[in-house]
């Protein structure tokens, strides 16, 4: 079963951009949850653009599903996560002025600094997750640093399947299939869609787990959200 995990970073964004608490994130996270997603997916980034640090801690005591936490480890996040507990945390080499997550880790060259950080995350019960690129070598990589699982950062197969380039799922079949290979539990991410989704699905192998955030809020917007949450549950089944 491949599990819904809805990233609530843009519902965030639209709360900051008026300074009150419209909407309520964290009512917004119980009613995906009740809508049916197995998981809330968040990422606080250092300037606290959409999701606050504050958000994380409020969320610990309302999300019953998966929470997963993504960010850069650096040691405010790592700090942040400790204090947390989250089910997962997912971590993701984006720079701190990155307009969005651009890049999977080189877990070659960051392989000892990788060890470390998800020991600690393992010791204290959270389990673990790299965002990788579809790189064969990076999965690889990614399995020598002990962590439980990789999320396959997508954008390249939405962008080639928006193209209508289907064969862009060739090299996360690859990858998927070297994940298995290592023992590693598989995540996908970055702009999936209502549009991309059962393809992707349909093709990779393992799939535990799928965090989708920016297309899902937006297609909310014409759609409604229980809606989409369950057009995305139709399509993962
Ligand atoms: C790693 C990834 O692709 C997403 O987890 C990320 O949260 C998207 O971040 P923004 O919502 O800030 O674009
Ligand atoms: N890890 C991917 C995620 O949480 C959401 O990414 P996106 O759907 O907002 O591109």
């Amino acid at each position: 079963m491949t599990k819904l995990s809805v990233n609530i970073n843009k519902i965030a964004t639209l709360r900051n951009s008026r300074g009150g608490n419209v909407p309520d994130v964290l009512k917004v996270a119980k009613d995906i949850e009740s809508f049916g997603a197995q998981g809330i997916t968040i990422h606080p980034r250092p300037d606290e653009r959409h999701i606050r640090y504050q958000d994380a801690r409020d969320l610990k005591s309302v999300v019953t599903t998966e929470f997963n936490i993504e960010g850069n480890p650096i040691q405010k996040f790592i700090d942040l996560v400790l204090e947390v507990q989250p089910t997962q945390v997912t971590l993701v080499p984006d720079s701190i002025d990155a307009i969005t997550s651009n890049a999977g880790w080189d877990t070659i060259t960051h392989k000892t600094f990788l060890k470390e950080v998800i020991a600690t995350f393992k010791q204290n019960g959270i389990r673990t997750s790299i965002f990788v690129d579809a790189d064969i070598k990076m999965v690889e990589g990614a399995a020598e640093t002990g962590t439980d699982r990789i999320e396959l950062y997508t954008e390249s197969y939405a962008e080639a399947f928006s193209k209508g380039q289907t064969n862009g799922i060739l090299p996360f079949i690859k990858a998927a299939e070297a994940a298995t290979k290592s023992d590693l539990g598989i995540n996908a991410g970055h702009d999936l869609s209502l549009e991309n989704i059962k393809h992707f699905k349909e093709n990779i192998p393992n799939l535990l787990e799928v965090s989708i955030g920016h297309a899902l809020i937006c297609e909310s917007l014409y759609l409604g959200l229980e809606n989409v949450v369950n057009m995305y549950l139709n399509k993962l089944r």
